[in-house]
């Protein structure tokens, strides 16, 4: 079993990990196929195509409904339209996962430093985390357009050390998807993959993360037993 000892700070990803958040991705991305009088998208496909920030949500969600390669100028021309839409749904939909609120709020207790890397852009990341009484657990809040390089770069975790202050031996990472675990190992640092969320209908084991949870609950059970 992986040794958590020496672990002071962790970073958990969003979507999929914190919040299901695609019920409104899905809404959002259907309005916007809508207003182009293109056909509509299943949940479940939805489901398939996040993980990659938004721009990369709504190349996949044009390539399908268009049936082609997409152009990169309506790719420009419909981000604006997507991220209105998502601005009005964003927490309409989408919900905690069971045992978020309470592990969060017992890791801060115990003394851990908590931040989100995630690669939703930004400007919708703080209000959902507050939508969800989530904001006030975390240090530093980064979104996939808060850095020059989104995760799996290590980029964003990197980032995390140098304003901790700590090695890498000190951050544990917690997501699920494998962009999640691929940015540790790039960084050096432990990741527990969940298996709950949304990677690409892959199992999250597949990208053999130190451990593999299937409740949130269960990585209390790792860093809080002491
Ligand atoms: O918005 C996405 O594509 C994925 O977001 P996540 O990194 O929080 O899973
Ligand atoms: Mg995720």
């Amino acid at each position: 079993m992986t040794n958590f000892d020496q672990i002071r700070a962790i970073a958990f990803d969003l979507d999929g990990t914190l919040v299901d958040s695609v019920p409104d991705l899905a809404a959002a991305t259907n309005a916007t196929l809508l207003e182009l009088d293109l056909p509509q998208a299943s949940e479940e496909q939805v489901r398939g195509w996040v993980g990659n920030g938004a721009k990369m949500l709504m190349r996949r969600a044009l390539s399908f409904a268009l049936a082609n390669e997409v152009d990169e100028t309506l790719l420009i021309d419909t981000m604006p339209k997507f991220m209105h839409h998502y601005g009005l749904f964003l927490e309409k939909h989408s919900c905690l996962y069971p045992n978020v609120l309470s592990t969060l709020t017992a890791l801060k207790q115990a003394g851990y430093r908590l931040a989100v890397v995630t690669n939703k852009p930004y400007r919708f990341t703080i209000p959902l985390l507050e939508a969800f009484g989530l904001s006030d657990l975390f240090d530093h809040v980064l979104g996939g357009d808060s850095l020059a390089k989104m995760k799996p770069d290590p980029l964003p975790l990197n980032h995390l050390l140098q304003q901790w202050q700590i090695e890498p031996q000190q951050l544990l990472m917690i997501g699920d998807s494998k962009n999640d675990i691929l940015a540790a190992k790039s960084a050096n640092v432990t990741v527990i993959g969940l298996t709950y969320g949304y990677n690409y209908g892959e199992h999250i084991s597949l990208s053999e993360p130190n451990e593999v949870c299937d409740n949130f609950d269960q990585i209390g059970q790792f860093l809080l037993s002491k």
